[in-house]
């Protein structure tokens, strides 16, 4: 797969004052956010905060109103921004999945939608522990079993940035390791995570600092153990 062009000193993500409004309501305001290559960041927040908001800017699919918006050094809604979208996973609440499809041919759609070959489908199922059932409907799945797909999903298209929203939920404590794995996969090819849970000693424990919305104004670093070392590694 193609990596992109911008230099290895690009973090990532860079917010600069980004501002989101939604039907012309604000709802992030004044964010400042830099992720490098390489961590995981888990953002929290109370319910109604903008952590989902945030991550559908970092997907791309919403445009801020003021600030600067940067993905490995492109500008968002720039050409060289918009070549990066098929490096980015974006996990949402619920499911991406044709209901219809078994879960192998759901896999097999988005690998030759993407130019992969069927094995690469077939192995990530394997990744997430879904070989077994791999001929079942998605409809016909449990949560957890669908919520695994979908990480298989973002396995497949070996994201550059991968978002995760509500990475905990349907997982038993078993699937939870799996997050933990596929943000270091993320990590070890140069790319970075950002991942929003409500089980918040999961995410302390799986990420390399915790990023706080506090009412969609600004984003803050928290002062848990989590997040000193990564101020630290920066000089702040
Ligand atoms: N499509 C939309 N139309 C109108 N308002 C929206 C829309 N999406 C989000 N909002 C509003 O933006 C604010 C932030 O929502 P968001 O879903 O980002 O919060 P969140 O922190 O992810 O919440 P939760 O923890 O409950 O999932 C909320 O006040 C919400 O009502």
């Amino acid at each position: 797969m193609q990596e992109p062009a911008a230099g290895p000193a690009d973090p990532v993500v860079r917010l600069a004052g980004v501002s989101v409004d939604i039907e012309r309501v604000p709802v992030l305001r004044g964010v400042d956010l830099t992720v490098h290559r390489g961590e995981s960041v888990g953002l929290v927040g109370p319910n109604g905060s903008g952590k989902t908001t945030l991550l559908r800017l970092l997907a791309t699919l919403l445009t801020p109103a003021r600030g600067q918006a940067r993905l490995f050094g492109a500008e968002f809604g720039s050409r060289e921004c918009d070549a990066l979208r098929p490096r980015i996973a974006f996990v949402g609440h619920t499911p991406a999945l044709y209901a219809q499809l078994t879960l192998r041919e759901n896999l097999r759609f988005l690998a030759r939608l993407t130019g992969r070959p069927d094995a690469a489908a077939d192995e990530a199922l394997a990744l997430v522990g879904l070989a077994g059932v791999a001929d079942r409907r998605a409809a016909g799945c449990s949560q957890g079993m669908q919520r695994r797909t979908d990480l298989a999903r973002a396995v497949l298209t070996e994201p550059l940035l991968l978002l995760l929203d509500e990475a905990h939920t349907g997982l038993d404590s078993s699937s939870a390791p799996l997050v933990e794995a596929l943000m270091a996969q993320v990590a070890a090819r140069g790319g970075a995570s950002v991942v929003v849970s409500h089980d918040r000693p999961r995410l302390t424990a799986a990420v390399d600092r915790l990023v706080e919305i506090t009412g969609g104004r600004a984003v803050e670093n928290t002062v848990e153990d989590a997040v000193v070392s990564v101020v630290e590694r920066e000089g702040v």
